[in-house]
């Protein structure tokens, strides 16, 4: 449902150029749940958001469902809500407009239900700790029934038992919704607990790609999950970071 062939992205900095992405060839399974992990800098979010379609490759040809056209929904590290706006305003704001009020209504109760925040519907952002904020953030995308969600390093920002709920939590409106799920991760663990397939960058390119067939939810102190950790990690340590052209 979504392919990518012999993507690049070069950026010009000052009078040279930056590698921040290099043949880079992928497909995504209709439904499937991917994440992509590895150290700063490795070009992450910039696949992420060649993914999105909010930016151009250099080089190379992206397919975006069979028609071209793929309803895409975007979750990034900080909420970024509208900090006037209640947070079923947020939630329903990119809807104005484009559906009835009353489906739009509908649909905003239900993603505010399925994040579990149904009591707040009617607080402001300033009201709301950052897991709910973030929870909010993945409301909003929900409620455009994407096709394709992409997150970048959502849950980064918040403590670990915040983190652990969002994480599952985030696993099962996946296997209620089944959108096609990349999730951006620079936590190896975080990486495992969540996809499916978790896929090594580094240098711009894809290192590595392992499966990870366990069922969820997934429990970090499980051994199988420190193996596949190990291996990716140990992995990633190993591979020397290609030079950048
Ligand atoms: N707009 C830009 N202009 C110039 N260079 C850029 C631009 N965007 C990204 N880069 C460079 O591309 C490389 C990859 O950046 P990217 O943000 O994709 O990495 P990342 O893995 O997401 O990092 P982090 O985990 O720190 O967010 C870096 O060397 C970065 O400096």
């Amino acid at each position: 449902m979504l392919e990518l062939s012999g993507i690049g992205r070069r950026y010009r900095v000052g009078s040279g150029e930056v590698t921040a992405l290099a043949d880079i060839d992928l497909s995504f399974p209709a439904g499937s749940f991917t994440t992509l992990v590895g150290r700063s800098g490795c070009g992450k979010t910039t696949l992420l958001r060649i993914l999105a379609g909010l930016e151009r490759p250099s080089e190379g040809e992206i397919r975006r469902g069979d028609d071209g056209r793929l309803r895409t929904a975007v979750v990034f590290q900080e909420a970024r809500l509208m900090p006037w706006l209640d947070v079923a305003a947020n939630v329903g704001f990119g809807l104005r407009g484009r559906v009835p009020r009353t489906v739009a209504a509908e649909r905003c109760a239900a993603a505010i239900e399925l994040v579990g925040l149904s009591a707040f519907a009617g607080a402001m952002p300033a009201q709301l700790s950052g897991g709910m904020a973030q929870r909010v953030a993945i409301a909003r995308a929900l409620v455009q029934e994407p096709d394709l969600l992409l997150l970048d390093e959502p849950f980064a920002a918040l403590d670990a038992f915040t983190r652990r709920t969002m994480q599952n939590e985030l696993v099962a409106i996946w296997q209620r919704r089944r959108p096609t799920i990349v999730f951006v991760t620079h936590d190896v663990e975080e990486a495992v607990l969540l996809g499916e397939r978790a896929l090594e960058m580094q240098g711009g390119r894809i290192v590595g790609s392992e499966e990870i067939a366990l069922p969820y939810p997934r429990d970090p102190t499980d051994p199988d999950v420190n193996l596949h950790r190990r291996t990716i990690l140990s992995r990633l340590m190993k591979t020397p970071t290609p030079a950048a052209a």
